[in-house]
């Protein structure tokens, strides 16, 4: 059984006295700096201007440039997005890093990848949340956390899991478990998780549920509510019970219809290409494509979105979603 930490494998007084610089205040910057402040710790930001820097300034916190926030700090934690860290890593962080800093990421991309090559003196650590951020705040907000991931990839000082344990504490991450991992096995099955499930293939079998049956001719809300909002209800289920316990939260006829017809919908095709697609993760052939599609400008990026939020699927759950929030 992997080695998890919980709150009691923690010490929050590691980082009494000490700064933490988050960098970055977006989707997880923002939410990992406000649950480290209401958990005693003395946290700046470090951002570049625009929206969010004005954000975190509304919200109470010094902000600072991204080298300003890194001189200042005992640990720093990089919550840039992966394309932009090695660029403002060169010019604003590694110039300003002081001997014995801790350096926290969130995901372990550039590091497995070799896009950041930190020095020797310096701790580096991931915290790599099973959650996104939305669900971080949320969740320290209502007194719980969301699992994480731990891993230490440099241990100058000889208190980098301590450290890196007292972070997560500090964001709730040990209230759930906190697993111990290494930067390559965090960076290879978050991103094979994301495309495979919980981005690319939810994503597309929720798309496809909806469409067949707006092409059999079946009212496009109908569909919305089958095949999409339910399925949030169906992972509550899974969530709370177990597979098991929401196949025995449905109809007989649910179960034997779904466990029948599943395993010919998404079948080992499905399961040869998620294989295929894991296999480009691990060989660093999906980093390079990534890399050179931002590099280039992002537009592929760009047009696959905007048709995402173009499409009939969209227009019919923004609706729905009103009318069910009683707007
Ligand atoms: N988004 C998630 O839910 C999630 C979940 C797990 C791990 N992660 C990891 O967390 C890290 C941060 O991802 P994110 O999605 O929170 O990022 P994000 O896209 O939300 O980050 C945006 C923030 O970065 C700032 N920023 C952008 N370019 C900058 C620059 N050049 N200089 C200074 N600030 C700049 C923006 O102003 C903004 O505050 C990544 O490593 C990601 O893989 C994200
Ligand atoms: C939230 C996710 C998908 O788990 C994260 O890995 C990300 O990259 O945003
Ligand atoms: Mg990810
Ligand atoms: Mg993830």
């Amino acid at each position: 059984m992997a080695k998890i930490y919980k709150d009691r494998d923690a010490d929050l007084s590691v980082l009494s006295g000490k700064v933490v610089a988050v960098l970055g205040y977006g989707i997880q910057g923002r939410s990992w700096a406000l649950n480290t402040r209401d958990s005693g710790i003395k946290v700046i930001v470090g951002v570049r201007p625009g929206k969010s820097l004005e954000l975190a300034r509304q919200e109470g916190f010094e902000v600072y440039p991204v080298g300003e926030a890194v001189k200042k700090a005992d640990v720093i934690a990089v919550l840039l997005p992966d394309m932009v860290q090695p660029s403002v890593w060169m010019e604003e962080i590694a110039p300003n890093l002081k001997r014995g800093t801790t350096v926290v990421f969130a995901h372990g991309f550039n590091v497995r990848f070799g896009l950041i090559k930190p020095p020797n003196n310096v701790d580096v650590v991931l915290i790599a949340p099973k959650a996104p951020g939305k669900a971080v705040r949320d969740e320290y907000v209502r007194g719980w956390g969301v699992p994480a991931l731990v891993a230490v990839h440099q241990n100058f000082t000889g208190n980098a899991l301590k450290t890196a344990l007292a972070l997560a504490k500090a964001n709730g991450f040990t209230r759930t478990g906190v697993i111990e991992t290494t930067f390559a096995e965090e960076t290879e099955t978050d991103l094979i998780g994301e495309q495979n499930v919980l981005v690319g293939g939810l994503l597309q079998l929720l798309r496809y549920g909806f469409e067949v049956m707006v092409e059999l001719g079946y009212q496009p809300e109908v569909a919305y509510f089958e095949a999409i909002n339910e399925a949030k209800l169906i992972m509550d289920l899974i969530w709370e019970r177990g597979l098991t316990g929401m196949l025995l939260g449905v109809s007989e006829t649910a179960r034997y219809g779904g466990l029948t017809v599943g395993p010919y919908v998404i079948n080992e095709d499905v399961k040869r290409r998620m294989k295929e697609a894991a296999e480009r993760v691990r060989n660093g052939e999906f980093a390079k494509e990534w890399v050179n599609e931002y590099q280039g400008g992002a537009q592929k990026l760009r047009r696959l979105l905007e048709q995402v939020q173009n499409s009939q699927v969209e227009r019919v759950g923004d609706e729905l979603r009103k009318l069910m929030r009683g707007k």
